[in-house]
């Protein structure tokens, strides 16, 4: 070796993953006084959320954000999972990739990364340590201890200052966290609205924040059923590649080619196996260590020409319908809210996603912006808001392209309109480590167009009926207050009998409702049966059409039902009042 390259090479180092971070803190999303913080709020929430779920709990977390100085901040986060044992909480916290997600399953955190970038965030800012207490069960009793600590960056490991039991009475985890150079805003990309986005995707979880001027805001959920638990998922064929082969093949206890493939991956029955040994003309019954690359390449070559059944899809698990809505109604209390779960499909061949989609209309809708509420889309991915990037995210990619006007919105970006989208997928193709992003892999934006263009639809029957029946009230009061006025003076004058102009007058009505809106008197009264039958449907009433008869599911008759929804919509009234007392969203200053 040349006297030159030694001397560039007494140089050489070796950095730890947290070193590295150091270095690059954007890299973790840390960039920014406001994305800081919320980045923050958004490691520990997800993290305690992912931790409850799996031990069977519903979520409630306690927030608290003092500020001790600008942009001096202390926070503490406490939750009610299942806690981490004593053993473990300085790998959470102190080593970066360290953790339980690295398995092909839906969960929010992936890579092991977020809650030792916040405790590195944390040091780097103000030289503190770090104050953890954990509440967990060790074989068949409540233990708990409180430990504080530094981060080696180094070494990647934690620096043990102090250690002691501590009394608790249930299990989870509160750590408290010092921060400077981050800042605290009620923005778009602020940790409330981080909150409040992050209720909507979860509405079995419950929040208590206290901002930093002391004000207590109270998330309740909306509602108690935990997420049934993902299940872990073999890769599809599709989906591999042949640095995965030779990875699997390395590290397998598997003696052939043909039980690793078998067993490493999906849809792979011995009728597949049979295939590739054909295609490739590999035999499958040598040993994994033997693996080539070539030979990784060729069965990689073979699975893009085979046919193999979707990729099972049980181990994805959507919010759903009923729960998206009741998210979005505690939170945006709209006029109108209509959503969609989508079938499960693959991207990049191989990897299962779903999307769902809501759409909510009015209320409190939209961001207020001075005195107006401007339309807000909120992306998910797992449930979890992404808050940054969405200029180079598949979702927005999606909305982008289609054409508002075609579904009566006008004006997208000035209406009282909250549009969620959530991602489902075991592998969410994020585009970097902050993972705020989503790949625009052609069949995520595909599905997101999809979704949002049959609520957009669903959306504009709705707006059309609201316009419609607000103008018919409007005409028809004309014309029921001056046509009778005008007849019976006339018939006076002519000296006959006042006409019968019930009829004519309805079809007058109906003309000008139909001139307005653009459509045939046809498509209005067809407009109007399909809102009577609705309206029917909605009380459980079931059209007899042979005998042109209505009943509803307690066989009563129509008018009895009437009688008897005289006296619940008075008993509604008195609930109503009663109930719009007890807020969902409590605000209790100073408390
Ligand atoms: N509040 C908590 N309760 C119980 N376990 C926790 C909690 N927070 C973190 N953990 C454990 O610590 C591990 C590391 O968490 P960390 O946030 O660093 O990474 P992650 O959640 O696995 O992935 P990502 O970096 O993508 O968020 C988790 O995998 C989990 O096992």
């Amino acid at each position: 070796m040349s006297q030159q390259a030694s001397e560039l090479f007494d140089n050489f180092q070796e950095l730890t993953p947290s070193e590295f971070f150091r270095k690059n803190k954007q890299m973790l999303g840390f960039s920014g006084k406001i994305r800081s913080l919320t980045v923050v709020f958004h490691e520990l929430i997800t993290n305690s959320f992912d931790a409850a779920e799996e031990a069977g709990i519903l979520p409630e977390i306690k927030i608290d954000l003092k500020r001790l100085d600008k942009e001096h901040y202390v926070l503490r986060h406490s939750d009610n999972g299942p806690g981490i044992p004593e053993k473990f909480i300085m790998k959470v916290y102190c080593t970066m990739f360290a953790g339980s997600k690295f398995r092909n399953i839906q969960s929010r955190g992936q890579q092991g990364l977020g809650c030792s970038g916040c405790v590195l965030l944390s040091q780097m800012t103000t030289g503190e340590p770090a104050h953890v207490i954990s509440g967990y069960q060790e074989n068949g009793e409540l233990k708990g201890i409180k430990m504080d600590f530094k981060m080696d960056v180094k070494k990647n490991k934690g620096m043990l200052l102090h250690k002691e039991k501590y009394p608790v009475d249930h299990t989870g985890v509160c750590i408290e966290l010092q921060f400077k150079d981050v800042s605290y805003s009620l923005a778009e990309q602020g940790a409330f609205e981080y909150i409040r986005r992050t209720m909507i995707g979860n509405p079995h979880a419950k929040i208590i924040f206290r901002d930093p001027s002391g004000h207590k805001y109270i998330f309740n959920r909306a509602s108690d059923i935990v997420p049934p638990l993902p299940k872990e998922v073999l890769p599809h064929p599709k989906g591999v590649t042949a640095d995965d082969l030779i990875f699997m093949a390395k590290h397998t206890d598997k003696r052939r080619f043909k039980s690793l493939l078998t067993s490493s991956l999906s849809r792979m029955s011995a009728k597949r196996i049979k295939e590739v040994e054909e295609l490739t003309g590999i035999d499958l019954n040598k040993r994994p260590k033997d693996m080539k690359w070539a030979e990784a390449e060729a069965i990689v070559h073979a699975f893009s020409k085979m046919k193999f059944m979707a990729p099972p899809t049980n181990g994805l698990i959507p919010i759903g319908s009923d729960q998206i809505e009741k998210g979005m109604k505690q939170i945006l209390k709209p006029e109108f809210i209509t959503s969609i779960t989508r079938k499960p499909v693959t991207y990049k061949g191989g990897v299962a996603f779903i999307v769902e989609a809501g759409i909510a209309y009015g209320g409190d809708c939209g961001r207020l912006i001075s005195d107006q509420r401007k339309a807000e889309i909120m992306r998910f991915a797992n449930r979890v808001p992404l808050s940054f990037d969405q200029g180079s995210c598949a979702i927005t990619e999606a909305l982008k392209s289609i054409d508002w006007k075609r579904y009566g919105i006008r004006d997208l970006d000035n209406a009282p309109i909250t549009l969620f989208i959530n991602i489902i997928s075991t592998q969410v193709p994020y585009l970097s480590t902050g993972k705020q992003s989503i790949a625009p892999e052609p069949e995520i934006v595909h599905e997101v167009r999809q979704a949002s263009m049959k609520l957009a639809r669903r959306l504009q029957k709705h707006l059309r009926k609201k316009r419609a029946a607000k103008e018919k009230k409007m005409r028809s009061k004309i014309f029921e207050d001056y046509v009778p006025v005008i007849l019976e003076e006339a018939a006076k004058l002519g000296e006959v009998e006042v006409p019968d102009y019930e009829e004519v007058l309805s079809k007058v009505t109906k003309r000008s409702i139909a001139d307005l809106l653009g459509e045939t008197v046809e498509e209005v009264e067809e407009e109007e049966e399909d809102a009577l039958m609705e309206e029917l449907d909605e009380f459980g009433y079931k059209v007899d059409e042979e005998h042109s008869n209505m009943t509803n599911i307690e066989n009563k008759s129509v008018v009895e039902e009437l009688e008897d929804e005289l006296i619940i919509e008075e008993e509604d009234a008195k609930k109503t009042q009663s109930e719009s007392k007890q807020s969902t969203l409590t605000k209790n200053e100073g408390d």
